[in-house]
């Protein structure tokens, strides 16, 4: 079968985005993992598919990482396919609204970005209790869309991001679903850098959106820093975490501003 597809980037982190709005295509897990193998296909982080909205919204968002599991929702690929599903419609509108597993979102065209309008972070827990051999610093976990843990430490250039990554995304307290991992560390009061490593992609990537709003809430919640929360990532750009806190550690309103770019596009034999 000759596929059609695009290819997009959210600050570095990279999709294939494919337009099953005729629910046409039934991708089987081992197709996505060969999509996006970097050697053997067109390489990338994960997969989005458009696919029909079914409870009034736009769209359906649908996201698969790079090893063909499917994953409640991707921050980055969220303004990807915000930026997607807007130019498919006939009048530019100023804001797409979509489903997904962790809820109803909507993107929104901020001049050359795209706002994120996320779903409340759940399951929030400071010191998770967890730890892992080598690192020191305090596991924190929330779940922003997917399941994350926050570990800020001094010097996270040199952090082992993969070895302390794994083992977080593998151990038994975030078992059996596992979790993505983020290490963080604070430039100035409301600007951190964070590094993370993703579960489905199983390494560390350039970035990672839900992780962002991870670490931005509980940079928030250790050091009382108000929103929006600038964040740098590996793949060298910043992006802005918006939020409102509605309790102790209850947050509503999050929102994640962002670049979301069209790579090239292109057919496939799968
Ligand atoms: N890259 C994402 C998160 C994608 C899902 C994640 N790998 C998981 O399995 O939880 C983002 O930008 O949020």
């Amino acid at each position: 079968m000759l596929l059609h597809f695009y290819k997009m980037n959210g600050a570095g982190n990279d999709f294939v985005v494919v337009d099953n709005r005729d629910l046409s295509l039934n991708l089987t897990g081992d197709q996505i993992e060969l999509l996006c193998d970097r050697h053997r296909g067109v390489g990338a982080d994960g997969l989005l598919a458009v696919e029909p909205a079914e409870n009034g919204a736009d769209f359906k968002f649908r996201y698969y990482n790079a090893d063909g599991g499917e994953a409640e929702m991707c921050g980055n690929g969220a303004r990807c396919f915000g930026r997607f599903t807007a130019a498919l419609m006939e009048e530019a509108p100023d804001q797409v609204t979509f489903e997904t597993i962790a809820g109803t979102l909507a993107a929104e065209i901020v001049d050359e970005n795209i706002r994120i309008a996320m779903s409340d972070p759940v399951d929030l827990q400071m010191d998770s209790g967890a730890s892992v051999d080598g690192l020191d610093a305090t596991l924190h976990s929330v779940n922003t869309g997917v399941p994350h843990v926050v570990a800020y430490v001094d010097d996270l250039e040199n952090t082992d991001v993969v070895r302390h990554g794994r083992a977080i995304r593998n151990h038994e307290r975030f078992a059996p679903k596992g979790t993505n991992a983020n290490f963080a560390t604070v430039l100035s009061p409301g600007h951190i850098a964070i590094r993370t490593y993703e579960r489905g992609v199983e390494d560390e990537t350039l970035a990672c959106g839900t992780g962002m709003v991870a670490c931005a809430l509980m940079h928030h919640l250790l050091t009382g820093a108000p929103a929006p929360v600038k964040v740098d990532v590996k793949g060298g750009e910043t992006l802005e975490i918006g939020f409102e806190k509605t309790g102790e550690q209850q947050f509503t309103k999050v929102t994640l501003t962002g670049t979301a770019d069209f790579v090239f596009e292109g057919d496939i034999e799968i």
